[in-house]
């Protein structure tokens, strides 16, 4: 399932003092199984731009298509539009409120007026995605887990759509180091394992160059650059530019590289920067 974004601009409180132009003549298509991360300094569009791709944001002008169908028409089924592109917003576990894990992540499917049945495969499921022991957790109160653990739930909340889309923006911010690795891991295995098409807005280079397979770069709402981690990753002036910067490992073999070591390029993962030593070891080369 394709999103498409045609000439998609967006203005805050327009025709007044505090106009604020958010998103400027966006043109973006995301296929079917991407991973894309898309990054940018604050207040460079990101949150505005996902909340445009299941119409919760309405284009001042432009056109956003799921899966063929221009949200943007009058008549158009949105609930439906939902369904297919879930979005997990930041800090989602604020907005648990059930009194069992099980309520709370069978909500949105309740609401489609599935059976009982059926709902219960999807909390299953999707407690499973997370890694959340259904037995363990079902009768659970939410507010009884960590941090880590009551953002799964929100997430799995999301998940019992079903979307075929999952967008979600910044899901380790506030998190520990095993909480992050946790939910990054789960992340993976949506992509991989469940065929999920995934947008994901992150502050950490780190995250997004081990993680995506397209790094899209906003700026002052508009896309500055666009592609694959280890190209993007090479612009280091336009990223600068725009407030960002590349991540350290990169940092480092730039570095070893300006001091004379015969360092590959486009080193971006930490798994990469290991095998790049070993090999400069075996070769004596360090
Ligand atoms: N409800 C609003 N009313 C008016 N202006 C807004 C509103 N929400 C966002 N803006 C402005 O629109 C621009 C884009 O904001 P947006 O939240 O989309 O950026 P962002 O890249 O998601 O930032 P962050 O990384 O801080 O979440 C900013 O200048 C912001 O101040």
């Amino acid at each position: 399932m394709s999103i498409k974004i045609e000439g998609l601009t967006y203005i805050y409180m327009p025709n007044t003092p505090f106009e604020k132009r958010a998103l400027d003549n966006i043109n973006l298509e995301i296929k079917d199984g991407e991973f894309v991360a898309l990054i940018g300094h604050t207040g460079s569009g990101k949150s505005t731009l996902i909340q445009q791709l299941n119409g919760l944001l309405k284009p001042t002008s432009g056109k956003v298509y799921v899966d063929g169908i221009c949200i943007n028409e009058k008549g158009v089924n949105l609930k439906n539009i939902r369904q297919k592109v879930g979005i997990v917003f930041q800090y989602p576990e604020h907005q648990l409120f059930e009194e069992t894990i099980f309520k709370d992540i069978s909500f949105g499917p309740r609401n489609l007026g599935l059976d009982e049945a059926e709902i219960e495969r999807r909390v299953k499921k999707a407690m499973e995605i997370v890694g959340l022991d259904y037995e363990k957790y079902k009768d659970k109160s939410p507010f009884e887990l960590s941090g880590g653990q009551k953002r799964r739930v929100a997430i799995a909340g999301v998940l019992a759509m079903e979307p075929k889309v999952l967008v979600l923006d910044e899901p380790t911010a506030g998190l520990d180091p095993k909480g992050r690795e946790d939910i990054l891991n789960q992340i993976k295995r949506m992509h991989k394992e469940y065929k999920m098409t995934i947008i994901m807005v992150s502050h950490s280079m780190e995250e997004v160059a081990e993680l995506a397979n397209r790094i899209i770069v906003l700026d002052k709402g508009k896309v500055v650059i666009d592609g694959p981690p280890k190209e993007v990753f090479k612009k280091i002036e336009i990223l600068e530019r725009v407030g960002l910067s590349v991540p350290q490992v990169t940092q480092l073999f730039i570095r070893l590289k300006k001091l004379g070591f015969e360092v590959e390029d486009g080193i971006i993962t930490v798994d990469e920067a290991k095998k790049e030593i070993l090999r400069l070891f075996k070769e004596r080369k360090i």
